[in-house]
């Protein structure tokens, strides 16, 4: 009996801190185990989140990548540009993306996301979905470089999109419909735990772009 209380006590012990000891006012928290999400759909009001959007469709260096897939190069069906401090490189599925330095939008967006999450960041892959045939198949944010506990805040700019989210073990499932001018936050283990994914609509004409700020270690 006294073990098993003391064990409890080590496991509150070693529990991880959330992210926000205040969570600030407007972000929900999901109800998801082994994660941590917050959510608030109008962070941004929606002229600004429209502004932003035709803005950075025009004036991004966006970016169709290929990736290797059995060997075979296939385009991946969005358009991407990368953004960041000098020494941010990213690295996946055998990419890798040297940073554009940051556009005054990106970096007031970068500061105005660092004091709402109360985290630092150094970059932000931007995703353009021109329409319904592009997505995002299912995978996290697990690189080495973006550290064990990464925090990543991802603001939608554009037409809703479903955002699912998928647990490794147990392959239960959750949606979130992302609103224009929305802001995600991933923190904690969700990583670890759980993947993402961005599934197309077929008949969906309209746009969105996806801005996902991160800390790149080094
Ligand atoms: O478009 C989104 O909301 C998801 C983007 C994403 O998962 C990523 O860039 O890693
Ligand atoms: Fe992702």
């Amino acid at each position: 009996m006294k073990a098993s209380i003391h064990e409890s006590r080590i496991q509150v012990s070693c529990m991880q801190q959330d992210l926000f000891s205040t969570p600030p006012a407007g972000l929900i928290k999901m109800p998801m185990v082994d994660a941590e999400v917050h959510y608030q759909a109008d962070f941004l009001d929606q002229d600004t989140a429209n502004q932003l959007y035709q803005n950075l469709m025009v004036n991004l260096a966006w970016q169709q990548e290929s990736i290797q897939i059995y060997g075979r190069k296939v385009a991946i069906p969005r358009l991407q540009a990368w953004y960041g401090d000098k020494q941010t490189t990213y690295r996946y599925s055998g990419l890798e993306m040297h940073p554009i330095p940051w556009t005054k939008e990106l970096y007031s967006l970068k500061q105005k996301l660092e004091q709402a999450c109360d985290s630092q960041f150094n970059s932000v892959l931007a995703n353009w979905y021109r329409n319904g045939q592009d997505g995002m198949g299912w995978h996290a944010d697990n690189e080495t470089e973006l550290g064990e506990q990464p925090v990543i805040a991802s603001l939608t700019l554009g037409y809703p999109r479903d955002f699912d989210f998928k647990h490794r073990r147990s392959a239960q499932k959750i949606r979130i419909s992302l609103q224009n001018g929305s802001l995600l936050v991933m923190a904690g283990n969700t990583q670890q735990h759980w993947l993402h994914s961005l599934p197309k609509r077929s008949n969906l004409v309209q746009g969105r772009i996806n801005l996902t700020f991160r800390k790149i270690l080094f």
